[in-house]
């Protein structure tokens, strides 16, 4: 095939937001770009730049190569590439809780479909494609559309509408020195939860979109979660204790995605810079040994991934 470049760029992502499991997710502004420039040498070489350098395999195993081939042969079309160079420059840490995994399906569908079509993908397709690959619509919907998003599921597929989020919503992700995969902490989850906790979180979910899109000093009472942090929290204990401390300080802190990482949805800029000044660098972690954190306050993403061929 004649040879063109593809660029892609996609968001983090922090999923749940406290309340909201498997459901409300928000773009915020890190970024993963992956460059794709398709040649015949029959083999894909990948060079990774920033978070993961020197961990992340350079070769069909790497998670935007190994969804791009599997979209393609999906859609029929594996005939389209017979080898590339594909470039990753990753800010997003891997394994932090924010969608670093949903953000490396999103750059490889993109790219699968660019090759299928010829044409820049259709968002939508973009959006059903990337969550049926990677299992998180939640993460997928605001990597995909950016700002804030609600995200379901039915028989027919993931579905996406839009939060319209307060511009005085500043968040600040702390981010630990540690890292717990998404796949292990969901199996600390209970198959059950008492009718009490999901009716509380019920409550809070709703009042959470309310919060975010006009009311951010309701951000700490919507914030509230009994479905899954309480669960989460033997796996990591340094955040668990963090989110405690920076909650009875009266800010909105939250588990981000599946953790380790923390979110705070500060009211205001305000809020945000004095969480991040107040910040500690260290932490009592597990047998003595002390967690290192970093603290920055990040914008909402206002815009998701973008293709530029
Ligand atoms: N940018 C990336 N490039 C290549 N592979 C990645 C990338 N990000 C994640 N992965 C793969 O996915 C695994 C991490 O997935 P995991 O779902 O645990 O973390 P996450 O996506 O960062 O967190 P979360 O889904 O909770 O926000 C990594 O171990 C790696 O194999
Ligand atoms: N909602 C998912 C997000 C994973 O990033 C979870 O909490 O497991």
């Amino acid at each position: 095939m004649s040879v063109t470049r593809l660029r892609v760029r996609v968001p983090a992502t922090t999923a749940n937001l406290g309340p909201g499991f498997d459901t409300l997710g928000l773009a915020l502004g890190l970024w993963n770009e992956v460059i794709v420039e398709p040649d015949d040498s029959g083999r894909i070489r990948v060079d990774v730049h920033g978070s993961g350098r020197g961990r992340l395999p350079r070769d069909e195993r790497h998670l935007v190569v190994r969804t791009m081939l599997d979209t393609l042969d999906r859609l029929g079309s594996r005939d389209r590439l017979d080898g590339a160079r594909v470039i990753a420059r990753n800010e997003v840490p891997q394994s932090g809780g924010l969608g670093s995994s949903a953000s490396a399906v999103v750059a490889g569908v993109a790219a699968a479909l660019w090759l299928h079509t010829g044409a820049l993908p259709d968002r939508d397709e973009l959006f059903r494609l990337a969550s049926a690959a990677e299992g998180h619509p939640d993460n997928a919907a605001p990597a995909v559309y950016g700002g804030g998003t609600i995200a379901w599921q039915d028989d027919s597929g993931a579905h996406a509408v839009p939060i319209a989020v307060d511009p005085r919503v500043t968040p600040v992700i702390l981010v630990p020195d540690y890292q717990v995969r998404t796949a292990e902490t969901r199996r600390l989850l209970p198959e059950r939860v008492p009718l009490a906790d999901a009716v509380f979180d019920v409550s809070r979910a709703a009042l959470l979109v309310r919060a975010l899109e006009a009311r951010p000093d309701l951000l700490p009472a919507a914030t509230e979660d009994r479905l899954h942090q309480p669960y989460r929290a033997e796996a990591m204990r340094p955040t668990a204790e963090l989110i405690g401390r920076l909650r009875g300080a009266g800010h909105a802190a939250v588990l981000s995605g599946a953790g380790p990482t923390v979110l705070v949805l500060a009211q205001s800029p305000v809020e945000a810079d004095a969480v991040v000044a107040q910040a500690p660098a260290r932490t009592a972690g597990a047998g003595g040994l002390e967690v290192r954190w970093r603290a920055r306050r990040v914008a909402v993403a206002r815009d998701g991934a973008t293709v530029v061929a």
